[in-house]
């Protein structure tokens, strides 16, 4: 088994003259959910471009789950689930349809396929949209659509390109939910965005891109020190959040100040705080106005290296 999951050496690109990612040594750990954070433009997506195989570096190497990209593409791609930033082409079928597809282009048998595309739509909350034409579609859902399609065939590796973009908040809080917990089962998870708290939340790993150029890669906990997952919350009635919140397993302490929840989790087993929190909410219909990371070490930490203002995404 390779040490990295995801190894690129020297990885460059170069649009006519213009040179738009240079000289990439990524490395992400087999299990990392690693952040791929830059501000716009840095390369991101030229860079997910050519580790998926839709791009041809002009020079350097690069080793997916151990095999070359792009010579091996083909069976790369069957063991990497992959999420691009566009929307779907596939506008006249509906998502049932779409999903099934992509899992035969992958070598699942029609009843596997079938059985996969309707448990994901479920997953990803997009069950009762089944039968609705992709173009019909908002951009959240087209999103959650795109993360069910990259779930396909159960790949060990996820690259996913400006995920929640589209997503709203309680959307946000339920996909950073789903990667923790995938990432829990062993998968590996690489995640372009320019959301640096929702990076820091879900993300053990991340690389800092500007320019094209990596300019700081590592574990998130060695970058940024983060001592506590500690979060603020407001929302419509803030008594039921805290009587729903202070019998929980992932709720290490919680309490009123100034009206804000502050909620300090338990790390083991915060993504139960990201998948049970927006379902409480939804049911109790609660509108939330407040939910952000306490302190952002990270954020702070970017501010200083990147010497320039940062789109936090938050609300
Ligand atoms: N086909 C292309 N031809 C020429 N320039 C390109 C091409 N594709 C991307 N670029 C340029 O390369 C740079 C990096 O683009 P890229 O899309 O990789 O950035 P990004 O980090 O993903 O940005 P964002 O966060 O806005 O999606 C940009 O300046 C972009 O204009």
């Amino acid at each position: 088994m390779p040490t990295y999951i995801i190894e690129t050496k020297e990885l460059t690109k170069f649009f006519g003259k213009r040179n738009v990612v240079y000289n990439l040594n990524l490395k992400v750990p087999k299990g990392a959910v690693y952040g791929f954070l830059g501000p716009n433009g840095a390369g991101k997506t030229t860079t997910i471009k050519m580790l998926t195989g839709a791009l041809k570096p002009t020079y350097g190497e690069i080793k997916i789950i151990g095999m070359e990209m792009p010579r091996e593409r083909v069976k790369i791609m069957r063991n990497v689930g992959y999420m691009p930033e566009r929307p779907l082409a596939y506008d006249d079928m509906t998502i049932f349809e779409f999903l099934v597809y992509m899992g035969r282009l992958l070598g699942l048998p029609k009843d596997k396929a079938v059985n996969q595309a309707r448990e994901l739509m479920a997953y990803t909350g997009v069950g009762r949209l089944a039968f609705n034409k992709i173009e019909e579609l908002s951009s959240g859902q087209r999103q959650r659509v795109l993360f069910a399609s990259a779930l396909m065939g159960d790949p060990e590796l996820l690259i996913l390109d400006e995920p929640t973009s589209n997503l709203d908040p309680l959307g946000r809080m339920e996909f950073i939910g789903k990667i923790l917990e995938l990432a829990k089962s062993g998968k590996t998870v690489f995640i372009s965005s320019h959301i640096v708290s929702e990076i820091e939340r879900m993300c053990n790993y991340v690389g800092l891109i500007k320019d094209g150029q990596l300019i700081e890669q590592g574990k998130v906990r060695d970058l940024a020190k983060i001592e506590s997952t500690d979060y603020d919350v407001v929302v419509s009635d803030n008594e039921k959040l805290l009587k729903f919140l202070r019998d929980k397993i992932y709720v290490r302490e919680v309490w009123e100040e100034e009206g804000i929840v502050r909620v300090k989790l338990d790390e083991r087993f915060s993504e139960k705080f990201f998948l049970e929190l927006p379902a409480f909410l939804a049911s109790e219909k609660l509108a939330i106005k407040l939910f952000k990371p306490h302190t952002s070490p990270l954020e702070r930490i970017l501010m200083k290296r990147f010497n320039m203002g940062w789109k936090n995404g938050e609300q």
